[in-house]
This record gives structure tokens, C-alpha cells and sequence, in this order.
């Protein structure tokens, strides 16, 4: 190839950006009024712009500045020296901090986290460059639109402070059922989950079941993120035997997830035991986990997380996809990531509905949800254009809404200080 068929990385800029969300309740908090995330773009010498996201946490826009400085000259297509530029980028990285789940995952890889949206924009520059959308690049599309699930929150009327907005309280089973239902008719998701981890396993259970009994026909998950002891992960296993399709990090640990998984039925899934490739090995000699839940946010892109995808096919695990509060770039290549994923064995978690529509950094119309699913953009690269005075916007509220990094327990603690994260809890 010639220097003048090459895309070489001229310039990356990273700029980071808040978008206003709402008081949903985890085992470690409550959301912030503002979720943070990254977006990046890397700029080619012929002219191409590529798009990524990222979280937004102070430590990680530093590391994707210091990775973007290290990209320059590479070509888009040199996927492997993107990956090399990236590493040689963290030679002298602690590692700490950053991870942007505020106090809940553990362990994953801090490489494949920064790569993560540099391989995306690269995708999509690679895209743009030859004509043809990212799906086409993963191994094409086996299927022209992707199933999100209902993402279920306990939450509060309102932040502390401010009126209420226009979900309001979800506390009990009827606001769950409440909240499923306005969810579901507005974007007719086909599948629901539940996050748990907020309220004793029994109010947890009492809830699932209320879902149950008033939408019949759709699977369910529930996931406290590791916040019951294996003791009462093998209860609630047993009392939602028959009732959700997957059980979601019950408990925290591969060790404890396989010593539940040998007392319930049901499939265990996770998205905080198994997060790197190094977690598989142990995770698939104990069969702690049936199902793991891909991010390209932090297992290094699309292409390692179609890794994974091969990997749970060759020991019998089944595939799901995880989410955090995101945006439309994200939204984008998770579409096109699950769209070139065969096996792809359930519907993705998206927070998407969380989301004010009019926040958003991509011109909208690209995405858009029927019967739960979002068609696959055919367009060249990602499918999506940004959207530069809106990008302009979240990052002026980035810069005044004071948060700098995820922090869902001291935003609880303001309120209820006795609050204690810890798990397990029950
Ligand atoms: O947004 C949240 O509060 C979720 O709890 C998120 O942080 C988790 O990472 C996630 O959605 C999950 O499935 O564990
Ligand atoms: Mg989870």
C-alpha cells in the first residue's frame, strides 16, 4: 500500500461532556444529576473523522488524551499499532482510578479500556474510508436490527432538591410495574431486567414477580450486582426458579458465582466477575458463569469483544451485552458489534431510555428504537454524525456541573450518610 492509500491519525481530540440523569438506585448509590463520558475523535491526514466514547472520569480522559498523543501517525487500518500505541501509552500508568463504574467493577483490563474508543473511531474511520458500514467490517451483519431490554431502576421521585421528574418514584412493585409499562410502550421492548441490589432479596423477589404477573410473555433478568451472600443468592435462585431467564452477578467473585451456580437452575450471568480475558479460564473450570455480558467500553473494542463472543461459543456460554449510562456513539457500536455477533443469545442492556432525547451528542434520526430494537445503520463507518454545537453544549455543562468523577456513594451519602456499598449486603 502506498503512503497515499494510507489514513494516517493526524490529530485525536478528546473532549469530555455531561448529560443531565435521573436518581436510579444501585447497590453502591444513586446516579449523580449528570452522567459523564468521553468523546473522541481521531482526525486522519486525508481528511476522515472517526468517532469513539468513553466514560468520562477525570483519570480516563487523561489516559485517552495521553493514548491519543501517542496514536499520531498510525494508520487506521494498522488496528494492531493502535493497540501497540495505546499500551506503550500506559508503560508508567498506576492504574488507578477511572474505571467509570463508580464503586462496582473491579477488575477490568485498564488497556482494553483506553483502547476501547480508539478502535471504535478507527472502525468507523475505516468505514468511511472504503464505503461500507462497521457491521460489514466485523464479518457483516447477521441481522438488520438489534433487541435492547427494558431496563428496569428503582429510583427516586426526583433528585433531593429539584422537582420531580417525569418518571417519578419506582420504590415498590407497582412503580416498577408503572415504570416497565411506560418504557415498554413507548420503545416496546421485547425483554426486561431489573436492577437490583437496592432492597432486601425479598421486596427484590416480591418485585420480579409482580413483573411476572403482569407481562407474561417477556423474559426477565434481575441483577443486584453482588449484593447477596451465596447463601441468599441460592434462596432467591430457587424462588425465581422457572421465573427469570438469567440470575445477573448475584453474588460478587467467580468462586461464590460457582458455588451458587451448583444450587439453582437457572443460567448465572455476569458483568463484574468475568470482565477480562483472564478472568475465562478460572471462571470457565469452576462453571461459575453461563452467560457473560460483552462491553466494548472494557474488554478493549468490537473486535475483542467478538473475541469473547467465539470464546463463549467454544465452552458452551451464552452471550449477552452490558451497559452503562451512554450516548449515541456507544449506542452505535453497540449496534453494529451485536449485529456481527452470531451468537448473541439475548436481548442488550441499554440505559438509552434514561436519557433526556434532546442531550445528545449525534445528529439525531440515525437510531431510533421499534418493538425494541434499533435498525443497523447501512451508512458508511458508524452510521452517525456529530453533532458539534451540541457537543459544544454538554461539555459547557461538563465544565459547571462540577462532577469529575462517577461517585454513585457519596451522592447517597449526601443524603442518607449512614449508607454503607459494601457487599455482599444481604
Ligand atoms: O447504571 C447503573 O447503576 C448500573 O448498575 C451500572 O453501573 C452497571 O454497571 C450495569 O448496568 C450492570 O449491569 O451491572
Ligand atoms: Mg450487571
Amino acid at each position: 500500500m502506498s503512503d497515499t492509500e494510507k489514513h494516517r491519525i493526524s490529530e485525536v481530540r478528546v473532549t469530555p461532556v455531561a448529560f443531565r440523569d435521573l436518581p436510579l438506585l444501585n447497590s453502591v448509590g444513586v446516579h449523580e444529576p449528570f452522567a459523564l463520558r468521553s468523546v473522541v475523535e481521531v482526525v486522519t491526514d486525508s481528511g476522515l473523522c472517526g468517532l469513539g466514547e468513553s466514560y468520562g472520569d477525570l483519570p480516563h480522559l487523561r489516559r485517552l488524551e495521553r493514548a491519543g498523543q501517542h496514536l499520531v501517525g498510525t494508520d487506521v487500518f494498522d488496528l494492531n499499532g493502535v493497540w501497540r500505541g495505546v499500551n506503550e501509552s500506559l508503560a508508567a500508568d498506576s492504574g488507578v482510578g477511572g474505571h467509570g463504574m463508580s464503586g462496582m467493577v473491579t477488575d477490568s483490563s485498564l488497556a482494553d479500556r483506553v483502547v476501547s474508543p480508539f478502535e471504535v473511531a478507527a472502525l468507523d474511520l475505516q468505514g468511511k474510508a472504503v464505503g461500507r458500514p462497521v457491521s460489514d467490517l466485523l464479518g457483516g451483519a447477521v441481522r438488520d436490527r438489534v433487541a435492547y431490554s427494558a431496563y428496569l431502576f428503582y429510583k427516586w421521585a426526583g433528585h433531593p432538591g429539584q422537582e420531580d421528574d417525569e418518571w417519578g418514584a419506582a420504590l415498590d412493585p407497582d412503580g416498577l410495574v408503572r415504570q416497565a409499562r411506560r418504557i415498554i410502550d413507548a420503545y416496546g421492548f421485547g425483554a426486561i431486567k431489573l436492577k437490583g441490589g437496592v432492597l432486601p432479596p425479598e421486596e427484590e423477589i416480591e418485585a420480579v414477580r409482580a413483573l411476572r404477573a403482569a407481562f407474561p410473555g417477556l423474559p426477565l433478568r434481575l441483577d443486584p450486582n453482588g449484593a447477596w451472600s451465596v447463601a441468599s443468592s441460592v434462596k432467591v435462585g430457587q424462588e425465581l426458579d422457572g421465573v427469570v431467564e438469567y440470575l445477573e452477578d448475584p453474588t460478587p467473585g467467580i468462586e461464590g458465582m460457582a458455588r451458587v451456580a451448583r444450587e439453582v437452575s437457572m443460567p448465572l450471568a455476569t458483568n463484574m466477575c468475568v470482565v477480562a480475558f483472564k478472568h475465562l479460564p478460572p471462571a470457565v473450570r469452576q462453571d461459575a458463569v453461563q452467560v457473560v455480558l460483552s462491553d466494548h467500553h472494557f474488554w478493549g473494542g468490537l473486535r475483542r469483544s467478538q473475541r469473547l463472543g467465539a470464546i463463549c461459543e467454544t465452552f458452551g456460554m451464552g452471550l449477552s451485552m452490558h451497559s452503562n449510562s451512554h450516548l449515541g456513539i456507544s449506542l452505535a457500536a453497540m449496534t453494529h458489534l451485536a449485529s456481527a455477533t452470531p451468537n448473541l443469545d439475548y436481548a442488550c442492556d441499554t440505559h438509552w431510555p434514561w436519557k433526556d432525547p434532546a442531550e445528545d451528542v449525534v445528529v439525531p434520526g440515525a437510531l431510533t428504537f421499534e418493538d425494541g430494537a434499533v435498525a443497523v445503520p447501512t451508512a458508511p463507518g458508524l452510521g452517525v454524525e456529530l453533532d458539534r454545537d451540541a457537543l459544544a453544549r454538554l461539555h459547557e455543562q461538563y465544565l459547571t456541573s462540577g462532577i469529575r468523577e462517577r461517585d454513585d456513594t457519596a451522592y447517597m451519602r449526601r443524603f442518607r450518610p449512614e449508607f454503607d456499598p459494601t457487599v455482599p449486603r444481604w
